[in-house]
C-alpha cells in the first residue's frame, strides 16, 4: 500500500485577477477551493491513476473538514489525525505572474505527533511512504528523521518531497525517491544552482550519498532523472499553463503509479513528466487522459555517463 504523509495539509484558495495591485482594492475575475498540501495532492492524483492509497496526516476546522469531505467524495482512503484549531488556507494568486501565499499552520500536540507515529509503526515492508510538503511551526524538523527512523526499520521505501532541514536530513535515510526542484537542490548543498552542469554534479551527489531515485524537477524546462546506472534527461511538453499549483507533486505520484504497476525506469520518468505537464496545464490536478495524451510529448534523452 503506498500511505501519503501531509503534516501540514492547505485548503489552496487560487484567485484569479487580470491585474493585482499592492495596497489597492483587487477584484477577481475567478476564485476556486483545492484541497491542497503535498502529500494529498500526491493522493488525488495516485487515485485518478488508479492507484489505491491511504491518506496521513492532520487536520482541523472547517478547512480540514473540506478536505476530508473532497477526498470522500473522490474515494481517496484516509486515516487524519483531527487536532485542534485551522488547517491553513494557502493563497494562490494568478494575475501576469503566479504569486503564493502559503500559511503556518495549527499547533500540534504531542500526544497527536505520538498518534501519528503509532500509524507509521503500523506499516509493513512493501509498503511506500511518501512524506511531502513543510511541517507546521510546532513540529520539529527531526519529526520526518522520527518517521523515517520508523519507516527504514520495517522495511518502508520512504519518497521525500520537502524542503529545508527537514530535506537535508533525509539524504542519510537512503530514501527510494526525492524530488527536488532546481532551487531545492541548490539549498541542499547551500548553494545556488545556474546550469545543467551543476544539477548534474548535485544531483549525482546525492545518488552517490545512497539516495535511490533523485528527480529535479525544472518547470517548464522539465526535468533530470538520476539513478546509480543511469541519467536521464526529458523535456516537458510545450502547452498552456493555467495552474502550476501541484505539478510537482504530480510528477512523485506519476512516477509512483508506473513504478507500482512495474514500468521500466524510463517509462516511470516518462510518466511522471506527463503527469506534472499535465497539471500544469490544468485548472485542478491532472487527469488520467490528458497524462496518457502528453506521454508522446515528453522526450527522453539517456546520458551515457554512469553516476
Ligand atoms: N510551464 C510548464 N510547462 C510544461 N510543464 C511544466 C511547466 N511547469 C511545470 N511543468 C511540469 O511539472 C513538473 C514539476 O514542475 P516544477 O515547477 O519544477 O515543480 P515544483 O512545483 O515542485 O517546483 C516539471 O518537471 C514539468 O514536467
Ligand atoms: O507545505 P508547503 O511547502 O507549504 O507547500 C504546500 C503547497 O504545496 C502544494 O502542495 C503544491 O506543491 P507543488 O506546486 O510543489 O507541487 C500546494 O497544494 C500547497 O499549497
Amino acid at each position: 500500500m503506498i500511505y501519503t504523509c501531509t503534516l501540514n495539509p492547505s485548503v489552496d484558495y487560487v484567485v484569479t485577477a487580470q491585474q493585482i495591485e499592492l495596497g489597492k482594492l483587487n477584484r477577481a475575475t475567478k476564485t476556486a477551493y483545492f484541497p491542497g498540501g503535498k502529500g494529498i495532492n500526491v493522493s488525488r492524483v495516485l487515485k485518478r491513476l488508479h492507484v489505491h492509497n491511504i491518506a496521513l496526516g492532520f487536520i482541523g476546522g472547517f478547512t480540514g473538514q473540506f478536505i476530508a469531505d473532497e477526498l470522500k467524495r473522490e474515494h481517496i482512503l484516509t486515516d487524519f489525525i483531527t487536532v485542534p484549531g485551522q488547517t491553513r488556507l494557502n493563497i494562490k494568486l494568478k494575475g501576469e505572474k503566479e504569486t503564493e501565499i502559503n500559511g503556518e499552520g495549527p499547533i500540534i500536540s504531542d500526544e497527536h505527533k505520538e498518534a501519528l507515529i503509532a500509524k507509521i509503526k503500523q506499516l509493513k515492508k512493501g509498503d511506500i511512504l511518501v512524506l511531502a510538503g513543510s511541517l507546521p511551526p510546532s513540529v520539529d524538523d527531526t519529526f520526518y528523521v522520527t518517521m523515517m527512523e520508523e519507516a527504514k526499520k520495517r522495511r518502508v521505501a520512504v519518497v521525500v518531497d520537502t524542503s529545508g532541514n527537514a530535506l537535508k536530513q533525509a539524504v542519510a535515510y537512503e530514501p527510494f525517491l526525492l524530488k527536488p526542484n532546481q532551487m531545492e537542490l541548490g539549498e541542499l548543498f547551500g548553494v545556488s544552482i545556474h546550469s545543467r552542469h551543476q544539477t548534474l554534479e548535485y544531483g549525482k551527489k546525492l545518488i552517490n550519498n545512497g539516495v535511490q531515485h533523485v528527480i529535479v524537477s525544472l518547470a517548464g524546462d522539465g526535468a533530470i532523472l538520476f539513478h546509480k546506472d543511469v541519467i536521464l534527461v526529458a523535456q516537458a511538453p510545450k502547452g498552456i499553463v493555467k495552474n502550476s499549483v501541484g505539478a510537482g507533486d504530480s510528477m512523485v505520484a506519476g512516477f509512483l503509479a508506473a513504478y507500482v504497476n512495474e514500468a521500466s525506469l524510463e517509462e516511470a520518468f516518462r510518466y511522471s513528466v506527463a503527469a506534472g505537464s499535465a497539471t500544469a496545464f490544468s485548472e485542478d490536478l491532472c487527469t488520467e487522459e490528458e497524462v496518457h495524451r502528453l506521454l508522446d510529448e515528453v522526450k527522453i534523452i539517456r546520458m551515457e555517463e554512469r553516476v
